[in-house]
């Protein structure tokens, strides 16, 4: 973090390049006050921040002592924002305007801040002259170059007459004054059909600063878009690595600066929703390729160490509901192999399908609950997969650690989940061995995935987590309509597909009427041949989920599969899905066991990549069935 400060007039310092191009946020990407939002950025570890005017007015703080706090804990403030409806107006409102503009900078000398945003007009008594626009932008200049100010002009995607970036660069060339340059933004920029390409065209020096936000591709109102549904780098659909590309091959070395604008993050935990912002800043400037920018110091991420598949999953459990999930392992053909040597831990398997069921967690839990509590994958190199993590601002956990047992790296994810990383099976020496084998009839060879819902305000932390911090790329996104609500979901997974990941929400919990089971979470198994499966699971007195005849009805329906197929499934329980280049998904679910938890049986054939999202609706309707059914 640096103490440096901004010093009007002569220009803040160069900061030497290798420590990396400057981080910074703006105040409205967080919830709070200003306090709040100043003490996030710094324990993220922003260097500046862009100062929303709205978050200046209301706090009791002089801008002296804003500019004072902000010092204390290494931040400079990077841009005074925003300053609207200026430019290509009538003579009389431009005297006013620049009477306005002359308290604004009055502030900005308190706050110690050189560069004030301009956006473009959305006044309806604009007027559509670039000439009038450039020669009054000009004019503003002027005055805030006597003050050692600069002005940044950025097209707002709505603008009223200026609502493209190349737009906003014509009429700052026609101006062709020292003190104005461009505002870009991403959002304006990559939501409009003028795309970046051009960027590459603006006089080097004249891009003054560069706002930095994700988006989900939405059909929508630009300025709706804008304000509710901004996302952090990573999060969304943009391509911002090229975006950025292309403005640092402008020579441009201002800060990397987050401008989000998002419902949900501004009612968030701001210290929570900084290391979020930050995450993605860091995981951003991963991608770049300095190779193809001017010396800018690139910093770069200890690469993710190739995963090689799920090592175990670890289920919290308790007096009610461990039994139960001993008795669906066993009928699902586990075993019970191991005991750990210290705690009241057991090992099941099958293959190798490892299942940790753990008496000793001590997040608290609703009795005869279970939970999804850690999962552990196998890399080449767990060392460099924390230290990755640590880079990446997820806590470390520490390890009690008795004689003789292995040394797991541990981070936590952001719902709590602990993350394991191993490098082979070395854990499984913590057990010993209770002398117990798994039969093979069940034939489940490995963990095909893991299924974890988290809160609808976590979803997008969640994934740009599991995304950044492991190496993953995202597989699929897809939104579903269920019994209790829509639902969100998104699954991450490793190049060679032995890690899937999928994440689920429900797009909005609201109200009382909660029958669902809340936040989910699933193992899911792979089989070679799911009808041997299902058979043995049936011999072993295993319990799948009821499937309704409709749906069998149904999928003959979509999916013209012969008569006898569709007999097999149905005997089983077992669902179809097909996706478009032909890959088939064959699986089954468990009942829900500790109010929570359940397990997947699936064969994947001829590459079938998702997760079986199409088939949810009914999982989810079979589970509340079966509820009421046994309740
Ligand atoms: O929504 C707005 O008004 C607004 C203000 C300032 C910005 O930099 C921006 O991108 C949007
Ligand atoms: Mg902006």
């Amino acid at each position: 973090m640096s103490s440096s400060r901004a010093s009007v007039g002569t220009g803040r310092p160069p900061r030497p390049a290798s420590t990396g191009l400057r981080r910074s946020m703006a105040t409205v990407c967080v919830s709070g006050t200003l306090d709040d939002k100043i003490a996030a950025a710094a324990g993220a570890g922003f260097d500046g921040i862009e100062l929303f005017e709205n978050d200046l007015v209301v706090t009791p703080w002089t801008p002296a002592e804003v500019r004072a706090r902000c010092a204390d804990v290494g931040l400079t403030i990077d841009l005074y924002q925003p300053f609207r409806d200026f430019e290509a107006v009538p003579p009389a409102a431009l005297t006013a305007n620049l009477a306005r503009a002359e308290h604004k900078f009055d502030v900005m000398a308190e706050l110690g801040v050189d560069t004030m945003l301009v956006c473009s007009s959305v006044a309806p008594t604009a007027i559509d002259d670039d000439e009038l626009a450039a020669e009054q932008l000009a004019l503003l200049a002027d005055r805030a170059h006597a003050r050692g100010i600069r002005i940044a002009y950025e097209a707002l995607a709505w603008g009223r007459h200026v609502s493209t970036w190349d737009h906003s660069w014509r009429i700052v060339a026609r101006a062709d004054h020292p003190a104005l340059g461009l505002c870009l933004d991403s959002f304006h920029v990559l939501s409009r059909e003028v795309g970046p390409a051009g960027i590459a065209e603006i006089t080097p020096g004249k891009i003054f600063f560069l706002q930095l936000a994700d988006a989900p591709r939405l059909s929508m109102d630009v300025l709706q878009w804008s304000r509710h549904h901004r996302l952090f780098p990573g999060q969304g659909s943009f391509d911002l690595t090229d975006f950025v590309h292309r403005v640092l091959a402008t020579g441009y070395t201002g800060p990397l600066s987050l401008e989000v604008f998002n419902d949900v993050f501004r009612q968030a935990d701001p210290a929570r929703a900084a290391v979020d912002a930050m995450r993605s800043l860091v995981t951003l400037e991963d991608s770049l390729r300095p190779s193809e920018v001017p010396a800018t110091g690139v910093r770069r991420l200890p690469a993710a160490p190739p995963l090689s598949g799920h090592a175990f999953s670890e289920f919290a459990v308790d007096g009610e509901s461990g039994p139960a999930l001993r008795a669906a392992l066993r009928g699902l053909g586990f075993a019970h192999t191991g005991q750990h040597r210290s705690k009241p831990v057991e090992l099941w398997e099958q293959a190798a399908c490892r299942v940790v069921l753990n008496s000793a967690v001590t997040r608290p839990q609703t009795p005869g609950t279970a939970a999804v509590s850690a999962f552990a994958l196998t890399t080449a190199d767990p060392h460099r997969s924390r230290v990755r993590a640590e880079a990446l601002l997820a806590p470390v956990l520490p390890r009690v650690r008795g004689a003789r047992e292995s040394d797991l790296a541990a981070v936590a994810a952001p719902d709590g989940t602990s993350v394991f990383f191993s490098r082979d099976d070395d854990w499984r020496a913590d057990f010993l061995p209770t002398g117990e084998e798994f039969s093979g009839a069940a034939g489940l060879t490995v963990t095909d995935h893991l299924g974890l819902a988290q809160p609808f305000d976590h979803f997008d932390e969640a994934g740009l987590f599991y995304r950044s911090v492991l190496g993953l790329a995202r597989l699929t996104t897809e939104e579903y309509a269920a019994p209790f609500g829509l639902m969100r979901s998104r699954a991450f997974t490793t190049p060679d597909r032995t890690v899937r990941l999928a994440l689920t929400a429900a797009l909005l919990r609201r109200g009382e009427w909660a029958p669902a089971v809340v936040d989910p979470q699933h193992v899911a198994f792979a089989t070679a041949d799911i009808f041997g499966t299902a058979s043995a699971v049936d011999r072993l007195g295993g319990t799948t989920l009821p499937v309704p005849d409709n749906y069998y009805a149904d999928l003959v329906a979509r999916f013209a599969l012969p008569t006898d197929l569709v007999e097999r499934l149905r005997r089983y329980g077992i669902l179809y899905d097909r996706d478009q280049h032909g890959g088939e998904l064959l699986h089954l679910y468990t009942p829900v066991y500790g109010g929570r938890v359940f397990f997947e049986i699936v064969q994947r054939i001829g590459g079938y990549d998702g997760c079986g999202e199409a088939n949810a609706p009914v999982r989810m309707a079979a589970h509340r069935h079966l509820r009421l059914s046994t309740s």
